[in-house]
């Protein structure tokens, strides 16, 4: 069987973290004689610059003809002052989202072995340890409400967004945090602001009626408020954390974060015919783009779970898995986590390190 990716590196520490993510695929590919056949397209800013849109025909056509994508990320100060539709996230990343109907968003944190230090939670806390899942609505809500726009003659007085939400949406992204919940320790935190917004109370109720064919489940409501707080506090109390979308996008850089750096956190994002895009949960790094020190684990993580979830190789998955595992656990690290800067792992060098772990079969 042989399968076919899309790949949209994008901008910023995108190719550079897509790049050892190729790597670690191909060591896999290898030992689990997996055939894998990669078509690059541009997407976000760099499409901007070579095809003046940040969505070409030939990209959308190239994800429509695959068997998944694998994404890096788009944006940059060079495109932000372009008119809001044409910039890369709200003109390439978001209508991409909704082209193939992604509503749904995975984004599993865990502090691993070897990091507990390094974690910004109290020792105390850390060393308790937490292993989480966000489950994020992606196609619906603020991002996405119409209408959205700005008002006023000539500069704008005023700008508006709309939040929305269908029982629909939310049923069927709560089915997924249930279902997610049952594979694991059978916890659901619902997140919403039922306590002043409308979408919020719709939530709840159609949340409260999932619930009930999940007997098995425990379920528990929380305010965004409170959850970013209790996250600092007792994260080791959660295990699937429902998200609608604006809400999700906040806690999943606070989990990312809690487990050390942003550059750890991976996500899929599936429609509900189990079509999947893998991407960091992180953006494309201006800051530290192009000098060679971005995490990658974020990105080859993303490519474990296209494994796991499109092409479903479970065993090709859980070995870059472990291979990321061993790279933690032996203090193998990036600068951003690394505690002595002379010691540092460059981006490449991670990506040959978790790329050998795969080979040698961990
Ligand atoms: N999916 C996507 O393509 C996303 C794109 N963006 C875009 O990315 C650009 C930058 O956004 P920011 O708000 O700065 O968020 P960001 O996630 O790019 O960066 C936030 C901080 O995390 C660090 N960081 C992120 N990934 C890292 C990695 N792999 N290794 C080490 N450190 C890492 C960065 O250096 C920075 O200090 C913006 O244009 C934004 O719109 C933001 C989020 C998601
Ligand atoms: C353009 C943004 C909505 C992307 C983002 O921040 C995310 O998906 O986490
Ligand atoms: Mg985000």
């Amino acid at each position: 069987m042989s399968y076919q990716i899309a790949v949209l590196a994008g901008d910023g520490i995108g190719p550079e973290v897509m790049a050892q993510a190729r790597k670690v695929l191909a060591a896999a590919e290898q030992r689990f004689e997996l055939n894998i056949e990669y078509s690059e397209y541009d997407i976000g800013g760099i499409a901007i610059d070579n095809h003046g849109c940040p969505l070409p025909k030939e990209t959308l056509a190239g994800c429509e003809a695959a068997d998944a994508i694998l994404f890096g990320s788009v944006g940059g100060p060079k495109w932000e002052g372009l008119p809001p539709d044409s910039q890369p996230e709200r003109g390439a990343l978001l209508p991409l989202r909704a082209h193939f109907g992604l509503f749904c968003n995975l984004r599993p944190a865990k502090l691993h072995e070897g990091l507990e230090h390094l974690s910004p939670l109290r020792a105390d806390i850390s060393a308790r340890g937490f292993d989480v899942v966000c489950v994020r609505e992606l196609t619906g809500g603020i991002y996405f409400g119409k209408p959205k726009g700005r008002q006023g003659e000539g500069e704008a007085e005023e700008a508006f967004d709309t939040m929305r939400y269908s029982r629909k949406e939310i049923r069927r992204i709560a089915t997924i945090a249930f279902e997610t919940a049952r594979g694991r320790r059978g916890k659901v935190t619902s997140v919403d602001k039922a306590n002043v917004l409308a979408c919020s109370v719709l939530w709840r109720e159609v949340v409260e009626e999932v619930a009930k064919e999940f007997p098995d489940v425990t379920l528990e409501h929380i305010y965004i408020d409170n959850a970013t707080m209790q996250l600092l506090r007792r994260p080791d109390e959660f295990d699937v954390m429902l998200c609608s979308n604006l809400f999700g996008d906040i806690i999943s850089d606070e989990i990312a974060m809690l487990t050390g750096s942003m550059g750890l956190l991976s996500s899929a994002s599936m429609n509900e015919s189990g079509f999947g895009l893998y991407e960091p949960a992180g953006g494309s790094a201006p800051d530290i783009a192009g000098k060679g020190i971005a995490n990658p684990i974020a990105q080859i993580l993303s490519a474990a779970l296209m494994l796991r979830h499109s092409l479903k190789r479970e065993d090709a998955a859980a070995a870059i898995e472990r291979a990321v595992g061993k790279a933690l656990s032996e203090g193998f690290l990036t600068g951003e986590l690394a505690t002595d800067a002379a010691a540092a792992k460059t981006t490449a060098e991670m990506g040959d390190f978790i790329a050998r772990a795969v080979a040698e079969g961990i």
